[in-house]
């Protein structure tokens, strides 16, 4: 492919981002994936310099450009024009998309602790975050196998440079290592595992927690929840994998009190792991900013407002609750905190056992600016 083509092709697939991101529908990465499916004539070399002018487009505008030519004009105008099977000349008056971190209307919803000079770093490029399975391995032994430098937070976790590919290696095949932010990590280690014998992962989707946390204690019973089929349907493998026992339970929106009522006050620790707008993520999935809309959040708030309700009475007295988003809107996180104990008068807030982030609220805050992780906010709750 010409330069130009490649402009080209990173045009029409945002043109599907944007349209997808309005539908709810795949993610970036698929849909460049899916365009090459058909398109066999295009080289690795090809591939790669299309997904990087796509992700540049979508990580250079907050707000959703009207176009993928108004997306990728600002970036790459030096290759309008018609040549090479490029994209035509454009007009003067053709939109262009503007430069932007955070979609204004999201501005004022931010934690205040999440200032504007760290606002470039929500959408840098992440690295790839290892965590050694211990219960196969040890952090060196991985560190030696991969030439990774360990996390500087989590005594699980190894750093990879960002795209590494991790998932052809034997020691990934063989359940050594999983890949998981530093920040997911930290949350495993905030529900204290390794003191827990029952503890339950509510909103476990394909399980990225509860592994960490039967890795951490695999003694311990641990039930993961989850109202997704699909979700809940890839923990199974990872598990196996891994080489725990962890046991599945599909929930039944919204009967899910029901599917839960054996569990009732029998949980050391339950962790929320909630539904949430996904900001803190947007370094790998920049493309969520335009995903979000004011109604979808209030739909979330919701939600995560519901499963805190349903988690409550799961917690044996002087057991624990874990409330954590993968967030930096105080709505999702700090105020929903606060709301969770003036609703439940039989908890109160305990620190986590890590002196990580920055206190916000009840809580603590994770961003990439200041911690180098996935934004992520995270609040203790003891039953009294
Ligand atoms: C942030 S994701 C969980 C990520 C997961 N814990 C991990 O570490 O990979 C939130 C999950 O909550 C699930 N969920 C949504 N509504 C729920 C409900 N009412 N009860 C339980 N889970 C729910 C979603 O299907 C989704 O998988």
């Amino acid at each position: 492919m010409t330069p130009q083509a490649r402009v080209q092709a990173a045009i029409e697939i945002v043109d599907q981002v944007i349209a997808s991101a309005r539908e709810d529908g795949p993610p970036a990465d698929a849909i460049v994936s899916a365009y090459f499916k058909t398109r066999r004539y295009a080289g690795s070399k090809d591939r790669r310099a299309v997904r990087e002018w796509v992700f540049r487009a979508i990580r250079h505008s907050a707000e959703v450009p009207a176009s993928g030519r108004a997306a990728l004009l600002p970036i790459a105008s030096e290759w309008f024009g018609g040549e090479g099977h490029g994209p035509a000349l454009a007009g003067d008056d053709e939109p262009r998309a503007g430069e932007g971190v955070v979609p204004r209307w999201v501005q004022p919803l931010l934690s205040p602790l999440v200032e504007p000079d760290e606002w470039p770093a929500l959408v840098e490029r992440a690295p790839v975050d290892l965590r050694a399975n211990l219960a196969r391995t040890t952090r060196d032994e991985m560190a030696a196998h991969f030439g990774a430098a360990p996390t500087p937070l989590s005594p699980w976790g190894l750093r990879l440079p960002a795209d590494s590919a991790v998932s052809t290696d034997e020691a990934f095949a063989d359940g050594m290592v999983e890949v998981q932010d530093e920040g997911s990590q930290l949350i495993a280690l905030a529900c204290d595992p390794a003191a827990r014998e029952v503890m339950v992962d509510l909103c476990a989707g394909a399980g990225g927690k509860a592994l960490a946390l039967a890795a951490a204690n695999p003694a311990a019973r641990i039930v993961a929840c989850d109202t997704s089929r699909a979700r809940l349907a890839k923990l199974a493998p990872r598990a196996e994998r891994a080489g725990a026992a962890i046991e599945n339970r599909l929930l039944d929106q919204p009967r899910e009190a029901e599917g839960l009522a054996d569990l009732s006050g029998a949980a050391d620790l339950v962790l929320v792991d909630a539904p949430c707008s996904g900001s803190g993520t947007w370094r790998r999935n920049p493309e969520g900013r335009w995903r979000l809309t004011p109604d979808r959040l209030d739909r979330l708030a919701e939600l995560q407002m519901r499963v805190l309700d349903l988690a409550a009475p799961l917690v044996r007295p002087g057991g624990t609750l874990v409330y954590a988003v993968c967030s930096h809107l105080a709505r999702e996180g700090r105020d929903q905190a606060q709301a969770f104990l003036s609703r439940h008068s039989g908890f109160e807030p305990e620190d986590t056992p890590m002196d990580v982030g920055r206190l916000d609220g009840m809580g603590r805050l994770l961003t990439p600016g200041h911690d180098g992780t996935d934004g992520f906010f995270i609040a203790r709750f003891r039953a009294t």
